[in-house]
């Protein structure tokens, strides 16, 4: 495809700053767009495999010498985490680096569905059928990095890819960290709403141990709830409600979008949205919710077959069986056919009770929501989840904070101001140093979006 005018903002590094890359690679068309990078298809002209090249600047004019060095530093410690992890089936397989003295390539194999993220803007809600098998790929590859010490800090719907056939690639190491023997931590870093109570609970008080690998766990918990639901289990317009509600785990299934789930999942969230750390589940124990057992049927090797004792046959209970299967088919497809009435006045004053009304509306707001979570500078993604424009967020944020100082605790407003000043940044996140970004742009989108991802 051809490189259009609509992409000229990303333009490519010139040809003489990456000759590696460009003789190995043919750049192609953009994919995505990061806070530090432009994504974009490329193909390897020796084999002519397709893959996604991440392209970081780490040169732009505001950037000090020692900025630029913290920003490769960064790129250089994901790159090593990212070989720790290759191998895993739904792990982002980095394939290529290339490093010139004004940017940084990243190869990485092709997901060419994009994010999980978008997927559910598309179909609003996933089956349990859906979930449990993205689910279960998500924790797999959670307890291999567990296993390698390593901690994640940033999963969530917008970081993990999906493949042609649906399957989920987690992605974004950027605030991914081995952790050291006994090592605890203690930096404020990740997506607000998908942040677990002892992520805050650092920041808010000064006795607090630091947090370690079950942050990921918190997360995987929040990510499941939203799948299922179609919004985040600890969203609220103000912040300060937010927070208050993640750190007493403060959230509920509730009707009517939960009413048609079945146990298991509520069971599984249950047991990962838990305040306490070492009360949560770890990636393991998660695997062997029975949430996950009924798909364990199908995947019984050939091998553990020859040791699975084979049922005597009874003609009387496979007659009875299929009885049973021929009746409930026709009731289904009565159902179908004939469903059973709708009062109007349900559809008047309830619509959103009538499962095929929910579908409608929820499809319509995600329509209409979704364009503000398109991809680019100005992506809002939280924003998708939200039913009030972002500045007026902002200023409700303001206002609400000074109704509230009388009442809310001082360590929550702390916290929240935390949250909110981003540019109190300090450490080397690599995001923070947009391509070609003046100063005040950068500030504008940052406080455009609560979606921001911070490190203090
Ligand atoms: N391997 C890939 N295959 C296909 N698309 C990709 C791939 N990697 C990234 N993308 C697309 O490019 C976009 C930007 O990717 P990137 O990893 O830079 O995103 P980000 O995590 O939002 O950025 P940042 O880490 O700078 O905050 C993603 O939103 C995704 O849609």
């Amino acid at each position: 495809m051809a490189i259009t005018d609509m992409e000229e903002d990303y333009d490519l590094p010139d040809a003489s700053l990456a000759k590696e890359f460009y003789a190995k690679y043919e750049p192609k068309e953009v994919l995505g767009k990061g806070i530090s990078s432009v994504v974009r298809r490329c193909i390897e002209k020796q084999t002519g495999q397709e893959y996604a090249v991440k392209i970081m600047d780490v040169t732009e004019e505001t950037t000090s010498d020692v900025q630029a060095d913290e920003v490769t530093y960064a790129v250089k410690k994901e790159i090593n985490i990212l070989k720790m992890c290759a191998g895993h089936h739904h792990i982002i397989a980095l394939h290529d680096t290339f490093e010139s003295s004004t940017f940084i390539f990243l190869v990485f194999e092709l997901c060419r569905k994009g994010e999980l993220f978008d997927y559910l803007t598309q179909v609003v809600t996933l089956s349990e059928k859906r979930t449990r098998t993205i689910m279960r790929q998500l924790i797999e590859a959670v307890a291999f990095i567990h296993d390698k010490g390593i901690i994640h800090r940033d999963l969530k719907p917008e970081n993990i890819l999906l493949d042609d056939n649906l399957n989920i690639m987690l992605s974004d190491f950027g605030f991914a960290h081995v952790m050291a023997q006994g090592e605890t931590l203690t930096d404020l870093c990740g997506t607000p709403g998908y942040l677990a109570p002892e992520v805050l609970a650092v920041s808010m008080y000064e006795q607090v141990d630091g947090y370690g690998c079950e942050v990921d766990m918190w997360a995987v918990g929040v990510i499941m709830y939203t799948l299922l639901s179609g919004h985040p289990p600890f969203w609220h317009r103000k912040q300060m409600y937010m927070l208050r509600a993640i750190m007493e785990g403060k959230y509920k299934f509730g009707s009517p979008e939960w009413d048609d789930i079945s146990d298991p999942p509520k069971d599984l969230i249950s047991k990962l949205l838990v305040v306490n750390p070492k009360k949560r589940l770890t990636a393991k124990q998660a695997l062997e919710h029975p949430f996950f057992k009924r798909e364990d049927v199908l995947s019984i090797s050939p091998s553990m077959l020859q040791t699975v004792p084979v049922k005597e046959f009874n003609a009387k209970r496979t007659f009875k069986v299929a009885i049973i299967a021929v009746l409930t088919t026709f009731r289904i497809r009565n159902l179908h056919f004939n469903p059973p009435p709708i009062s109007i006045d349900t559809i008047k004053h309830d619509p959103y009770s009538v499962k095929n009304f929910r579908k409608i509306i929820d499809g319509c707001a995600f329509k209409v929501y979704a364009h503000w979570v398109k991809k680019g500078e100005e992506q809002n993604r939280a924003a998708l989840f939200e039913i009030t424009p972002k500045m007026d967020l902002k200023v409700a944020q303001n206002s609400h904070s000074q109704e509230q100082e009388g009442n809310d605790s001082k360590d929550y407003q702390n916290l929240e101001s935390n949250l909110s000043q981003p540019e109190l940044l300090q450490v080397p996140d690599p995001r923070q140093y947009k391509n070609r970004r003046t100063e005040s742009e950068r500030r504008n989108i940052y406080q455009k979006s609560d979606d921001v991802k911070f490190f203090l």
